[in-house]
């Protein structure tokens, strides 16, 4: 995937004014039992900004993602050390209140995975875990998330039909509107267009750009074009480590390392 030339500058976005950092990643390693997945991780994720996650499978990009919501903690003989600060706070350490964090930092995956219920009650799904609603403050607040994710107008008149009739992308975009009812601060994007068709591709990139106005996201994809297209600031990996992290014309650009040139020119991986 030839992009790494100066003509192709045109598709990325102007260069942005660093905002704070909303997570800080700070020499994290992550380890599968004895299998050392990640060594040394540290970077921002900038806030309302777009930062993609890209590299070779098995670098570890997913599970660098599911240790910022500590989606790690529900499996046994899984463990991470460094810190990853939230808004300065060690979201890694034993006091952290993992449900609060999860409403926090909500993740969406690669694929669609609608609750068995209706479009409405999957978006009320994740509200009623952490709050209690009158009837008609949980409907503003479904209607909300659904014109957020870009999906209102297509399921206002069948609310109470299953999730499960939409297509892969309205799936998808469900997904996202089901994460955004809970208000959260980030959102982690895990691979969001795999399993999707070009066109609902599109809608979720249009939708990453609308949502990074009120929220920080992090996605992770293998699609070079997507990487480019959506985020300010790219990370590439590779088998574990963080080989470069800058903005994201830069790296596709002028990649300061050659690995990362290889890659996104696609000579491996
Ligand atoms: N549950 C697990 N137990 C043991 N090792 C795992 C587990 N999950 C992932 N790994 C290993 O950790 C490393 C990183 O995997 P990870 O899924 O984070 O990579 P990735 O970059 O997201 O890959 P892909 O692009 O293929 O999704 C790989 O070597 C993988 O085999």
């Amino acid at each position: 995937m030839a992009i790494a030339t100066a003509s192709a500058a045109s598709i990325f976005r102007a260069p942005t004014a660093a905002l704070p950092e909303k997570v800080s990643i700070r020499n994290v390693d992550f380890f599968y039992d004895k299998f050392h997945a990640l060594k040394g991780i540290s970077l921002p994720l900038h806030e309302h900004r777009v930062t993609a996650f890209i590299g070779p499978s098995g670098c570890g990009k997913s599970t660098l993602l599911r240790i910022l919501n500590r989606m790690y903690d529900l499996y046994p003989r899984q463990r991470a050390t460094g810190e990853v600060l939230l808004d300065g706070e060690n979201i890694l350490s034993p006091s952290q209140d993992v449900n609060l964090l999860r409403a926090r930092v909500g993740m969406v995956f690669q694929k669609p995975t609608p609750f068995p219920m209706s479009i409405y009650d999957n978006v009320a799904f994740g509200i009623r875990l952490y709050e209690r609603l009158p009837k008609a403050e949980m409907d503003e607040r479904v209607a909300t998330a659904l014109q957020k994710a870009a999906l209102w107008d297509e399921v206002k008149d069948k609310l109470h039909q299953s999730g499960l009739g939409l297509s892969g992308g309205q799936q998808q975009r469900l997904c996202i509107a089901r994460s955004v009812a809970v208000r959260p601060e980030v959102i982690l994007l895990d691979e969001p267009c795999s399993a999707l068709d070009p066109i609902s591709t599109a809608k979720i990139e249009e939708l990453i750009d609308e949502l990074k106005a009120e929220y920080t996201i992090a996605i992770v994809t293998h699609n070079m074009q997507q990487a480019a297209r959506t985020s300010d600031y790219t990370a590439f990996m590779y088998l574990g480590e963080l080989i470069e992290f800058g903005e994201t014309d830069q790296v596709f650009t002028n990649p300061r390392h050659q690995r990362t040139q290889d890659y996104i020119t696609g000579r491996f991986g």
